[in-house]
């Protein structure tokens, strides 16, 4: 049989009777694990979206982030981010070199408050024996696990000890991965199966576009999202500047693109240029007016009144 599935811009959400006198009015925080943020949008864990100034500066900002984990030294990162009295938030994999700096974080008396498990596709053997390998060391940190697509494996997930899941396969922008493998779910069927199935938070990764689509992922069921290549074009970014006859832009690539990994082997990412657009302030003010916009939308006055939307199908 083969079904239907939806994205981001294949649908919109119903508008309700708005209750508040101003937008601002509206509230975009959200509660993950053991904090609070401004807004529920992050940037990829992605060597050419985040470094370690980026990560300050959302934390500083009251935002989450993740730092990725390609030679980061995550000891020093957690010990760092601790220092200056900010939380700390790391990726790992699921080979040695993992089990080699959780060890070192352990022996250091370290425990970061978030950590992500990365992998292309978390639904394996590998993830699952790394997942309680956490679970059991590091009890205190709250643990994402992603990424997966499925409602089976988002709830494998969950019960081999995730306290929230990232769910998006091959849907990012310098993505490969479907015309490599074929395999590829879109974002709309991806979260709206995963957050039924599970009751920790979901974040949704990957494909947002337009502003809106941080709207239609909440009322998807997600809780978080994580995005790349809208963050990517800052100065806060972490990729690098490039000029081409007098216009400026920076570089996106893939985390399992030929750039990041130093080889051509597995390769299922790739390097593109992004338009530079300076300080990423205008953004983020801008991301959190849109999003109290569709709060006031949804009829309500946090984000709650997203997970109630309706949401219909725009045929093209
Ligand atoms: N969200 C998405 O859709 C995708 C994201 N990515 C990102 O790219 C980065 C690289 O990830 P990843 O490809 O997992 O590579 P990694 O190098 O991180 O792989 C980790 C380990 O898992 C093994 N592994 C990876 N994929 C498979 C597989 N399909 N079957 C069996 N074993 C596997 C690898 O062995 P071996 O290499 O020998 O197979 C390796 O030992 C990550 O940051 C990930 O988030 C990559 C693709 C899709
Ligand atoms: N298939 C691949 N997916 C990748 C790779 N590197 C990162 N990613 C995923 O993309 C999102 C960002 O997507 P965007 O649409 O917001 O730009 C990121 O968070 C990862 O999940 C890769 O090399 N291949």
């Amino acid at each position: 049989m083969i079904t239907t599935e939806l994205n981001y811009g294949d649908v919109y959400l119903v508008p309700k009777k708005t209750v508040v006198d101003s937008r601002k009015e509206c509230d975009t925080s959200v509660q993950f694990g053991p904090r609070r943020f401004d807004m529920p949008i992050y940037p990829s864990n992605m060597k050419s979206v985040v470094d370690e100034e980026t990560c300050e500066a959302f934390a500083r900002l009251g935002w989450f982030y993740t730092m990725h984990r390609f030679n980061v030294d995550a000891c020093r990162f957690t010990a760092a981010m601790q220092e200056k009295g900010l939380f700390a938030s790391i990726s790992v994999g699921v080979n040695d070199d993992t089990m080699q700096q959780l060890a070192e974080l352990k022996a250091a008396g370290l425990t970061p408050e978030y950590i992500t498990l990365d992998v292309a596709n978390a639904w394996c053997v590998k993830a699952e024996r790394m997942i309680k390998h956490i679970k059991q060391q590091f009890p205190g940190s709250f643990l994402i696990g992603g990424n997966i697509a499925t409602a089976e494996a988002a709830r494998d997930l969950e019960s081999w000890g995730c306290d929230a899941i990232k769910a998006g396969i091959a849907g990012g922008r310098v993505c490969i991965t479907k015309n490599k493998t074929g395999f590829h779910r879109p974002m709309v069927s991806t979260v709206k199966d995963c957050a039924a199935a599970v009751q920790v938070p979901v974040i949704a990764d990957g494909g947002i576009v337009e502003h809106g689509d941080m709207a239609k992922a909440l009322a998807c069921g997600a809780s978080m999202i994580m995005a790349g290549s809208l963050f990517a074009g800052y100065d806060e970014s972490a990729g690098e500047i490039v000029e081409i006859n007098g216009k400026h832009y920076k570089e996106y690539f893939g985390s399992a693109s030929q750039f990041n990994k130093g080889a051509y082997v597995n390769v299922e990412g790739k390097k593109i240029l992004v338009e530079y657009k300076g300080s990423i302030g205008k953004l983020l003010r801008e991301l959190k007016e849109d999003l109290q916009s569709s709060v006031s939308y949804a009829g309500g006055r946090d984000l709650a009144a997203l997970k109630s939307a309706a949401m219909i199908q725009v045929y093209r």
